[in-house]
């Protein structure tokens, strides 16, 4: 309580200062390519807090106003950073200059308590080796068959049955609920070959999990929202507020996985090797606390990144039942040309062939990334390719989400849902990767990518040709609800009707 009051007192103080130097006249040192507004001593601070519970939105805009689409940053206690939309930016960030933008220092030790150094927490050697054998791991077919499978139980004993009784008792659900619980199942299962049944099952130890590494990682990244790090670091010493839940979290899913893990190990020769815990378990050398990192960023990784795609596309796809109609003819076209029956499983190939349906995917993905910000650091002075300085330490952010809504990207229907912008003659055409960042690009680029369609679209496919989605009060566009991934405040609450 005594600490809360320190920040807020901290708080009014920046506030007043702001307000006594500048509230008359607030636009007398408006920076010449018009991004943030930014004062002395509070930098964007006072911008920051108004705009805090809208932030896409309010950096969407400012960006799209900046020349090059690109904007400086300052807040108080010299972090500055810049926020770019700009494609060229982004390749050399990503890409060209790949070795002078790691995660940083800064970023990692926001992360760390709950992932510690795993692949997705860490840099310089330590990521390497990990990229290097999970990037082996996830092209091998068998890890592809063993996505396909588990996706297909998860669909056919879960998903449609839960679908299919609400449309008997007509109750409302809430369907980024079921896909997050869904692709938790999944995750887990690809992991380490654990079903912790969130979905339908009882989920009573697999639930406690899944709620802890929700909290988890909705406060740790949290601590990204702070006006200054010394704020959350000051809860966590005296370990009060939500660093404490924070802490009794990642307990949780530390004890969890570390259970499991121990488990696997002892019984090494009796599990097959399909899941990821399995195949890195193989190299004899990996520490417990070595592997529990692996898996948990894993997890993180491959958990609500579908969950967030899929209640977005549900969303516009009430908002458009063309697009709907073009999907049900393409399946529709697939069943009949391979002799399926309505229900029956879709082949890799059979998916692959969905090219209307992967367009709307990545139409979806354009508007609603859920990676809708991503940071790193500045290693030494550098320049960007359109000519903005970047001073060593400063944090350098791309933004996926404002990208997709730039007139000089995507042209002037940027707003609006057409998945025809995809497709070629009928065939879906890749982006640049550049331009479409969605799944990061360059060296770390997403290492789930091809699994993660496989599941959204063996999802979309099964939920769509078997049931009417009726999305409740469709017209109001869901608020944004930011941890490390795009969700929706209060969920998707849906009806459902088969059809
Ligand atoms: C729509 C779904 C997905 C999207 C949009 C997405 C997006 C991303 C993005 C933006 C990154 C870069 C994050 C960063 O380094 O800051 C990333 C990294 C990663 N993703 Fe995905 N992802 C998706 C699904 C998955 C799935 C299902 C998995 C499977 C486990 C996965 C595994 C990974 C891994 C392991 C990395 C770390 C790569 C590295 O740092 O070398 N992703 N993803």
């Amino acid at each position: 309580m005594e600490v809360l009051s320190l920040q807020i007192l901290l708080i009014l103080f920046f506030l007043s200062l702001f307000f006594y130097l500048y509230a008359l006249s607030p636009s007398k040192k408006k920076p010449a390519n018009k991004g943030f507004k930014f004062y002395p001593i509070v930098g964007a601070l006072p911008e920051f807090l108004r705009n805090r519970h809208r932030f896409l939105e309010w950096t969407t805009e400012t960006l799209s106003h900046c020349p090059t689409n690109t904007a400086v940053f300052h807040r108080p206690g010299k972090v500055h950073g810049i926020i770019t939309a700009n494609p060229l930016n982004v390749e050399y960030i990503l890409k060209t200059n790949f070795e002078n933008y790691p995660k940083g220092d800064r970023f990692i030790n926001l992360l760390e308590d709950f992932l510690g150094r795993g692949i997705f927490n860490s840099d310089g050697e330590l990521w390497r080796v990990q990229r290097k054998t999970a990037s082996y791991e996830f092209n091998t077919k068998s890890l592809r068959n063993f996505v396909m499978e588990n996706v297909e139980v998860e669909i056919s004993t879960r998903l449609v049955p839960i679908l299919a009784k609400a449309s008997k008792t007509k109750q409302v659900l809430d369907l980024q609920d079921i896909l997050e619980r869904f692709a938790f199942d999944n995750i887990c299962k690809v992991a380490f070959n654990v079903d912790p049944a969130c979905l339908g099952g009882d989920g009573t130890s697999g639930g406690e999990f899944m709620r802890a590494f929700e909290d988890a990682a909705t406060l740790s990244s949290g601590r990204f929202m702070y006006v200054l790090p010394v704020f959350w670091k000051i809860n966590r010493f005296f370990n009060v507020g939500t660093e404490k839940t924070l802490r009794e979290s990642v307990k949780i899913v530390h004890e969890f996985a570390d259970e499991m893990i121990r488990s696997r190990m002892e019984h090494k020769t009796e599990k097959n090797d399909e899941d990821f815990l399995s195949r890195f378990i193989g190299k004899d050398e990996n520490s417990t606390e070595f592997l529990r990192d692996i898996v948990i960023s894993f997890i993180l990784a491959g958990r609500d990144t579908t969950s967030s795609a899929l209640s977005w596309f549900f969303w516009l796809l009430s908002l458009n039942p063309d697009v709907e109609g073009n999907i049900l003819k393409e399946l529709e076209t697939i069943r009949s040309r391979n002799g399926k029956n309505l229900g029956d499983t879709y082949s890799f190939e059979e998916l692959r062939d969905m090219h209307y349906l992967q367009a709307a995917i990545a139409e979806t993905l354009r508007l609603y990334p859920p990676v809708p910000v991503d940071t790193k650091a500045c290693r030494s002075d550098d320049v960007l390719p359109d000519g903005t300085f970047v001073g060593k330490k400063w944090f350098v952010t791309y933004h996926a989400y404002a990208m997709g809504r730039m007139e000089s990207i995507w042209g002037k229907n940027c707003r609006d849902f057409v998945p025809e912008r995809w497709l070629e003659n009928g065939i879906y055409r890749q982006e640049s990767p550049f331009k479409f960042p969605v799944f990061h690009a360059g060296p770390r680029m997403c290492l789930g990518k091809d699994m993660a369609y496989i599941q959204m679209k063996s999802i979309a496919a099964s939920v769509i040709e078997r049931f009417e989605i009726d999305v409740q009060n469709k017209e109001k566009c869901p608020d944004h609800l930011l941890s490390l991934t795009l969700r929706m405040k209060g969920g998707l609450q849906v009806k459902v009707k088969e059809r």
